[in-house]
């Protein structure tokens, strides 16, 4: 392969890695003067559907485009030299990093102290935080997924290591692009690595908090070189029990460590913002002790591959508790299932909808029967006076850079909060085989690899995906962001995606809106299925698992009816009916 130029220009100088989705190479750009080194990404998507391999083409398009806007603005984010797609196969050209990754110097050169853990996450979080203000979740932080790049080339001075983020999870996303059995789009896997990632991610649902669950569990890597898989749970609460394994950190220190890894979302730092406030001596006087525990530089075993053929750091020897935490994972995963997933909730995504059925427009799922609705008829075209989005009073739009929304963490754990319901509407009922998601149960069999969300051998497409026009989100597309909007608690977001007759006639109002959703931990999108469609309307099926907050689950199906708005360039949910 070395002599082969790569689309006619890259030279292939080594092989980097190899994960579930292809090869990573170094690589030299014969066309720029200096033969600048880069990093080439091949992806290889994982269907061969005609008509999904287009919508992976498109959504390729998209997610370079990110990946170049995100690795202009800042510097611990590679750039992206340039993007293309070869017989079959998607490739991203990204600025080469000088150094190694954080798991290879744990591997190397040992644990890290507190200062050097304190200072990397002080190093990490604003680039987090940059990256989430673009609707953007990582989703695959971890110790080899962060280079850490001398400021001063060729001395390694590990205080001065500038750590930079490689490895975004969406891209990957949209490699696992497949078609369901119900002809609907889905994702095959969960992006993410298994023991950093989050529960809510394993199902499909990554949060802004996901990425700061995952960075915790990377820092306690540096201070003990385990993976979280390593360390025992609480049974109870499904709590990583680790600080008996760092006796010498500062109580600020762990207190932060503890928080960003709550199994509960709602009990973690809403955002990274708020994480690294806490890290600060001046907020949290705790922290202000900074304990230089004394490092341990005996070097980590070296890592064994990961279920994704990463080089994740893997223990010398995993105990069958720690295999089970990664199961219960897992576990939940499988509970909730695996549905499409959509991380970044992108500004341009158009389509919201509330369970359909239930009582406010954008409420949880109830098995009562839904208000009467209109049957699914694909509507008009969008009317001209149709109004402008509207912002509800509550809260307020957000500025151009869109802060994570997530809900200001409870006090207690998972409180049981179903919300009043409005007067005029019915309540939704408990689900009717409650499950137990919250804390995962210790399953029986430990998995270490990400099971696949659609267990069957995707059908032939019937009825052929929306066919985008133009830049034009698809209502598959708009129905998924919708519901990333909810699980992100990014309410206004959501509540502009609705038809703004269907707020009035049948969400009520948006404190209700939100006081319903609040009651919901998790929506997970099983399947989204355009029934029907014109440039105008569309009729969408989807199927919806809820995860309440009191970790009841239950299904359903809504009929959603989308208009587009040509004013706004977005699909609204103009209504919604239980099937
Ligand atoms: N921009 C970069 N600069 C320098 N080295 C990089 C860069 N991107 C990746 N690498 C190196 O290549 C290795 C493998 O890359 P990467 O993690 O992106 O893919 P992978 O492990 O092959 O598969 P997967 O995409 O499934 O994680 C990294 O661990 C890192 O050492």
């Amino acid at each position: 392969m070395n002599s082969v130029l790569l689309n006619n220009r890259y030279r292939i100088l080594q092989e980097l890695g190899m994960g579930g989705f292809g090869q990573t190479f170094l690589a030299e750009d014969t066309q720029m003067p200096s033969k600048r080194r880069c990093v080439i990404k091949q992806l290889k998507p994982v269907t061969g559907n005609p008509a999904v391999y287009q919508m992976v083409q498109e959504r390729f398009a998209r997610e370079a485009a990110v990946l170049e806007q995100l690795g202009d603005g800042n510097a611990q984010i590679p750039k992206l030299f340039a993007y293309f797609e070869l017989e079959g196969q998607f490739y991203l050209v990204q600025e080469w990093i000088e150094g190694g990754t954080l798991g290879k110097k744990v591997q190397t050169v040992g644990t890290l102290s507190e200062a050097e853990v304190r200072s990397l996450l002080t190093k990490i979080l604003p680039v987090l935080s940059y990256v989430h203000s673009f609707r953007i979740v990582h989703r695959d932080i971890k110790p080899d997924n962060i280079m850490l790049r001398p400021s001063n080339p060729g001395s390694f001075s590990p205080g001065e290591d500038v750590p930079v983020l490689i490895d975004f999870g969406s891209v990957k996303e949209t490699m696992a692009t497949a078609m369901s059995s119900s002809g609907g789009v889905t994702n095959s896997i969960a992006i993410g690595s298994p023991g950093f990632m989050s529960a809510e991610q394993a199902a499909g649902r990554p949060l802004y908090s996901s990425d700061l669950y995952s960075l915790g569990l990377t820092a306690i890597y540096m201070f003990t070189g385990k993976i979280p898989q390593e360390f025992p749970t609480d049974p109870a609460t499904g709590e990583i029990l680790w600080r008996s394994y760092v006796p010498r950190v500062s109580p600020g220190l762990a207190m932060v460590l503890d928080r960003a890894i709550r199994f509960n979302p709602r009990d973690r730092f809403p955002t990274a913002q708020d994480m690294l406030d806490a890290l600060k001596p001046d907020v949290n006087s705790q922290v202000s002790t900074v304990a230089v525990a004394p490092v341990n530089r005996a070097p980590v075993p070296p890592p064994s591959p990961s279920p994704y053929g990463q080089s994740s750091p893997q223990p010398s020897g995993i105990s069958p508790r720690a295999v089970g935490i990664a199961a219960a994972v897992l576990a939940v995963s499988f509970l909730i299932g695996f549905g499409i997933t959509q991380n970044r909730v992108s500004s341009d995504s158009p389509i919201a909808t509330p369970p359909a059925n239930n009582p406010p427009p954008v409420s949880p799922p109830s098995s009562n029967p839904p208000p009467t609705q209109t049957p699914p008829i694909i509507s008009q075209p969008t009317t001209p006076e149709r109004p402008p989005v509207v912002v509800p009073p509550e809260e307020p739009e957000p500025p151009v850079v869109v802060p994570p929304s997530e809900p200001e963490p409870p006090v207690d754990v998972i409180p049981p909060t179903e919300p009043e319901p409005p007067v005029d509407v019915i309540p939704p009922t408990e689900p009717e085989t409650p499950v137990d998601v919250i804390p995962p149960a210790e399953p029986e069999t430990p998995v270490d690899e990400m099971p696949p969300s659609e267990p069957e051998t995707p059908v032939d497409v019937t009825p052929e995906p929306t066919e985008p026009v133009g830049d034009r989100p698809t209502p598959e597309e708009s129905v998924i962001d919708y519901y990333s909007n909810i699980n992100n608690r990014d309410y206004s977001q959501a509540w502009n995606q609705l038809d703004p007759r269907f707020q009035t006639t049948q969400s009520g109002d948006y404190n209700t809106y939100t006081n319903w959703w609040d009651s919901v931990w998790l929506v997970n999108v099983q399947d989204v299925n355009v029934v029907a469609s014109t440039p105008f309307s569309a009729i969408v099926d989807t199927t919806l698992t809820y995860t309440m907050q009191d970790g009841k689950i239950s299904d359903e199906t809504l009929r959603m009816s989308l208009i587009w708005d040509e004013e706004t360039g977005t699909w609204a949910i103009e209504q919604t009916s239980r099937l």
